[in-house]
């Protein structure tokens, strides 16, 4: 039994600065972070995406200066996606496989400037190479099939592997896509290359500035909603999760972040393996709006969610403020 009041007086030890941090529970640091970037043609090209407002599409040159910047702030980890030019994406999605697309030369860009300084988690996934915005092929019914796109995937797996990718990151929602891309790994000498399931991705109307970002949203007819999870599901995420692990995840993400930190909860407590969370382009531009409408203020927003998806459980968080973050902590 502990004390009850006026004995226990949970307020003694939130008296001063000094004893809540010695009482805090959960720590933030720079090495919590994965920091998406958005990869586009060209050089010396910086393009701001206006419902991301901070947030840029680089060139390559820019992003081998952002692969700098993470190195100096911490930033142990960078996840690449490419904004594929129209003229470049088809039906299926066969930039892809192609060993010069974007996120190939992104990721040599990346070692040539910091060498392992940084991981490199790249995103696996048909959405930014197709004509039609979908994470896969589709049937004449615009229905994503299954298994041959789970095919498609394994060879964008590789083709990234060859470039150099350190962790593998299959966001499509496919059944069966881990085991896949992990025998393939085997089979080609990739060992060592981690896979991160998006396990528990959810149906969300969060994702909107990132499909500007990519250049998906007007591409995009219909929804996501016979892959991706309907947000109504709890249960149905701890099996998503379950199979990714046996198929050969080395870890899990669920996304969107803040509005599913519940699943986090209970993937990290049946689990108990490392859990990641996206907190994801429709979230980020809420706390940005609502700084910038002087609703709260921006720092202590960043720096307050971010410490909640520590204290739900994960290891660490893909963030648009990752940068921002770890100046203000460094
Ligand atoms: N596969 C990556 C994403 O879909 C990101 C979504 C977002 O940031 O809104
Ligand atoms: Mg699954």
């Amino acid at each position: 039994m502990t004390a009850a009041y006026p004995h226990a007086r949970l307020r003694r030890t939130r008296a001063a600065a000094w004893s809540r941090a010695l009482h805090r529970e959960t720590m933030l640091t720079p090495a919590d972070l994965i920091w998406p970037l958005f990869v586009t043609e060209g050089s010396g090209v910086e393009e701001p995406i206006a419902s991301l407002p901070g947030v840029s599409r680089w060139s390559f040159d820019g992003i081998a200066e952002r692969a700098r910047e993470a190195v100096t702030l911490g930033i142990p980890c960078l996840a690449l996606f490419p904004n594929t030019q129209p003229g470049r994406r088809s039906e299926d999605g066969r930039e892809a496989l192609n060993p010069e697309n974007l996120m190939c030369q992104a990721i040599r860009a990346i070692r040539d400037a910091v060498g392992d300084g940084v991981g490199i988690l790249t995103d696996v996934a048909l959405d930014p190479y197709t004509s039609h915005g979908q994470d896969g092929l589709i049937d004449e019914a615009g229905y994503v099939l299954n298994d041959r796109t789970v095919e498609v995937l394994v060879g964008q797996s590789l083709n990234q592997a060859a470039a150099g990718a350190d962790i593998i990151a299959p966001s499509d929602m496919m059944d069966g896509r881990i085991g896949a891309i992990r025998a393939a790994l085997e089979d080609e000498g990739y060992a060592n290359i981690q896979i991160m399931a998006y396990a528990a991705k959810y149906a969300s109307a969060f994702y909107g500035p990132f499909r500007d970002a990519v250049g998906s949203r007007g591409l995009l007819k219909g929804d996501k909603k016979t892959y991706q999870m309907d947000p109504g599901n709890s249960e149905e995420a701890l099996r998503e999760v379950a199979l990714d692990l046996a198929e050969g995840a080395d870890s899990v993400m669920v996304k969107p972040g803040l509005p599913y930190l519940d699943i986090v909860r209970r993937v990290k407590e049946r689990f108990e393996v490392p859990v990641f969370a996206y907190q994801v382009s429709g979230e980020y531009a809420m706390i940005e709006a609502a700084a910038a409408a002087g609703a709260g203020d921006r720092d202590a927003l960043v720096l307050e969610t971010l410490l909640a998806f520590k204290r739900a459980g994960c290891s660490g968080v893909l963030t648009y403020h990752a940068a921002h973050a770890a100046r203000l902590l460094t």
